[in-house]
């Protein structure tokens, strides 16, 4: 079985070709924020995503024959996790989408590059939008706004099980609180197999990211959307997107913002180290979730390769409990072998509605 796996985030671009559960290819194409701020709009992006598939393909001698494309994505309804045929309903939803991000396009490639090839079938799995919030997790000091989530749902529960067989012990017999330090930093609280809580990392909650603004004070923020300074659109990028250490310093790039401190930028490493208090809080307010019987914090992402950002996180949170890092991300193989065990009749392939 061969898989063509596609894997739009915020600031890269990650292609993989499985053939059943060995990996033949990986790539994972930055995109500088220069790059990216030439398209007005994410979905603009859709044309120039595709065509580096293609390219990395090519360059790399691989025939474009696959029995599976599958997409990471996008940010639909809440749904049960797991893995979903795209369809018109899906298609529907994420042209759209209320909430706009690159994984929203991993749905949309998979779905118009299988159509190329004949029998051929695209899919996504575990996308931002699975919802398992404990009840009392979703209630806000506001009737009119509870609490919804889109997270980093496919690496936290990937990471999350590759923790569990390394102890050989079930992910469903743990508690673990797992962070994601990507473009979008997400906080989760997985209570045996469920995140119970975990904050909504694009839209305005939890700690501020390379992208992301996180939680900010509502009332300056209402002052702001009231101004007339910015429209709608302006404000919401200045959120989810042109937010965090983008906004404050110019850059998405860690190596570089930590060059910047060790040659005497004092801004950028107040900044960062912002950054880094803010998601030790995140963390610790994790911890009272599990009552604070935590089994491990693992750590995951492409941030999780600073050692500038790991160390002082450690500094804040080694107390609560062991942590574990896991740099980077397992998307492409939990990707991959989602969709393998759909075909293969092990897994239910779901359908969207
Ligand atoms: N080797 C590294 N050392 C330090 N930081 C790194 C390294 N590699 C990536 N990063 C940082 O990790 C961040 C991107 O993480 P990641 O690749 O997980 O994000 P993404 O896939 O684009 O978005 P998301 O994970 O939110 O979907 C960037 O800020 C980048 O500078
Ligand atoms: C679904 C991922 C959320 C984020 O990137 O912030």
């Amino acid at each position: 079985m061969k898989i063509l796996v596609i894997n739009p985030g915020s600031t890269s671009t990650k292609i993989a070709v499985y053939e059943n559960d060995t990996p033949r290819l990986v790539r994972n194409i930055r995109h500088t924020v220069d790059e990216l701020s030439s398209f007005s709009h994410i979905i603009d992006q859709f044309e120039f995503r595709k065509n580096l598939v293609l390219k990395e393909l090519e360059a790399d001698n691989i025939p474009f024959e696959f029995d599976a494309i599958v997409g990471r994505g996008g940010l639909l309804k809440p749904i049960p996790g797991g893995v979903y045929e795209v369809n018109d309903a899906m298609l529907d939803d994420i042209l759209h989408a209320m909430r706009t991000h690159a994984c929203n396009l991993g749905c949309l490639i998979a779905s118009e590059l299988a159509t190329l090839l004949p029998g051929c079938r695209a899919f996504i799995a575990d996308p931002g939008v699975v919802d398992e919030l404990d009840e009392i997790a979703r209630i806000t000091g506001s009737p009119l706004m509870p609490r919804i989530t889109i997270w980093h749902a496919l690496n936290q529960r990937a990471i999350a099980r590759r923790y569990a067989a390394a102890q050989h012990v079930r992910y469903e017999d743990l508690d673990l609180i797992v962070c994601h330090l990507g473009g979008g930093i997400s906080v989760g609280v997985h209570h045996h197999g469920k995140a119970v809580d975990v904050n909504n990392a694009l839209d305005g909650e939890g700690p501020f990211s390379p992208e992301r603004a996180g939680t900010l004070p509502a009332g300056q923020l209402i002052d702001l959307c009231c101004s007339g300074r910015y429209t709608k659109d302006e404000l919401k990028k200045r959120i989810s997107g042109r937010a965090g250490l983008t906004a404050h310093l110019g850059t998405t790039d860690v190596p570089a913002i930590v060059r910047r401190i060790e040659e005497g930028d004092r801004h950028a490493g107040l900044v960062l180290d912002a950054m880094i208090y803010q998601i030790a809080k995140s963390i610790g307010a994790a911890s009272v979730v599990l009552y604070g019987k935590i089994d491990a914090i693992l750590l995951t992402g492409g941030m999780a390769h600073s050692d500038y950002i790991i160390s002082r996180l450690k500094e804040r949170i080694s107390f609560l409990a062991p942590v574990h890092v896991y740099p980077g991300e397992d998307e492409m193989e939990a990707l991959a072998l989602n969709v393998l065990g759909a075909l293969r009749g092990e897994l239910p392939i779901q359908v969207y509605k």
